[in-house]
């Protein structure tokens, strides 16, 4: 029986509040409006920044709303004017989108769409509604992808199409964390092979800079994260050793910034801040090598989060930048790297720690914040 045209009742994660546990509900989920894609969702996984949001941290933050931005899928209808895709197609939905026609997207310097910024900033479509409800109340969208629903409608621009010969279980991941770490390497920072490079946080996003880090050729890789449970995996992905700051003995009144600049040759070419914590993004600064260090921040802080260093350190060479979706072009750049994939020049399968059914993802989220896990993978198949 096709859906097409019509309204799908559909299972989803909604969440009603902020700090409130994701209620599993039926929703309703209206057909693509023109230039939409309605998308079935096999797999999503959770991403630390669906929980800053579902824990009330995030200034965009709108509820009642479904949540998830790191999934993949089949397209079930395309909407009036959509050309790129048709019913069948592997997909992978995109929060930052190209649309290859704003200021933005004719800017090689930038990966950072505005086409639709504003509406899926507020929680809509382009059109400024939302294809969402729950028995006639409205639940927003999010980040223009809301993968926590086996059925979720996106703008085409925020979709890409995938080779089908990839699992969907695994490309989920490129929606995300995997594609962010590994590109703040190669687009953001173009870290040259020979350099010194410095991680802190060892979570998916981290790991998967640790990964970017090694393809580029750097020959020193420091992980730092306070789980020492975390190093085995920082070393599988390339970390040439890792340092936990509450262990290193340091002199009276010393930083740790300070004690890496002493122990590892003046500082690191580069430095990653993968936490979202604004201490350990001055860290990462500090710690990057006077004259020429760069620092990237990736972790997301909230509203009233502000950074500081003396700006000493950035008029004696350093540099302080940061990445959105690891400055990937996304509609043109997914797609590669899924052949990236399938060509073994880029890990996914060992990003998976735990799989679980929908109706278990707020037990994804428990093991998120325990720091047990990189990433969970949810299907919405029994
Ligand atoms: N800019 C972008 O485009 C993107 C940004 N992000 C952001 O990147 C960050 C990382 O995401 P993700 O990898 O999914 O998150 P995870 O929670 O999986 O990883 C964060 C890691 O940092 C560790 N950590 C926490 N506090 C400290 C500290 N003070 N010093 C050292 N390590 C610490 C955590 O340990 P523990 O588990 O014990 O807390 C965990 O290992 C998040 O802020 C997320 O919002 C994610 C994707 C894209
Ligand atoms: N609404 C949040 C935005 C936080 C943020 O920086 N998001 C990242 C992606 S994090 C993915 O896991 C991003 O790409 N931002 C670009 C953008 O246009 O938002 C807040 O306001 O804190
Ligand atoms: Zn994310
Ligand atoms: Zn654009």
């Amino acid at each position: 029986m096709s859906t097409v045209g019509q309204v799908i009742n559909c299972k989803a994660a909604i969440a009603w509040s902020a700090k409130a546990p994701l209620s599993i509900e039926t929703i309703q989920v209206a057909p693509p409006k023109a230039n939409e894609v309605r998308i079935k969702i096999l797999y999503t996984a959770v991403c630390h920044t669906d929980a800053y949001t579902l824990d009330g941290h995030d200034p965009e933050g709108l509820f009642p709303v479904v949540l998830g931005h790191e999934g993949a899928g089949i397209v079930e209808s395309i909407g009036e004017g959509v050309t790129g895709f048709a019913i069948g197609d592997h997909v992978v939905p995109l929060y930052v989108p190209q649309c290859k026609s704003c200021e933005y997207c004719l800017n090689p310097k930038t990966n950072l769409c505005q086409k639709i910024r504003i509406t899926q900033g507020n929680g809509f479509l382009p059109d400024g509604t939302s294809r969402f409800s729950k028995d006639g109340k409205q639940l927003f969208h999010f980040m223009g992808c809301s993968t926590f629903s086996e059925y979720t409608v996106v703008a085409d621009i925020s979709l890409c199409k995938v080779n089908p010969v990839a699992s969907l279980e695994k490309v989920s991941l490129l929606g995300c964390g995997i594609s962010t770490g590994y590109g703040a390497v190669l687009n953001t920072c173009k870290v040259e092979a020979g350099s010194t490079v410095a991680v802190w946080g060892l979570g998916a996003v981290g790991l998967a800079v640790i990964m970017g880090a090694k393809a580029a050729g750097a020959k020193q890789i420091v992980g730092i994260d306070l789980l020492e449970t975390k190093f085995e995996s920082a070393k599988f992905f390339g970390a040439t050793e890792c340092v936990n700051p509450k262990s290193v003995k340091l002199a009276e009144g010393q930083s740790f910034q300070s004690w890496l600049v002493e122990n590892f040759n003046g500082g690191f070419d580069y430095t990653f801040e993968c936490i979202g914590n604004v201490h350990t993004m001055r860290q990462a600064l500090e710690a990057a090598h006077k004259g020429w260090g760069v620092s990237c921040i990736i972790g997301v802080a909230g509203a009233g989060q502000e950074i500081a260093t003396r700006p000493f350190q950035l008029v004696t060479g350093r540099t302080w930048k940061g990445t959105a979706f690891g400055g990937w072009k996304s509609v043109d750049s997914v797609p590669k790297l899924v052949e990236d994939y399938l060509n073994k020049k880029l890990l996914i399968d060992e990003f998976i720690t735990h799989r679980y059914h929908i109706d278990d993802i707020n037990t994804a989220f428990d093991v998120l914040h325990k720091g047990e896990s990189l990433r969970s993978v949810l299907s919405f198949e029994k």
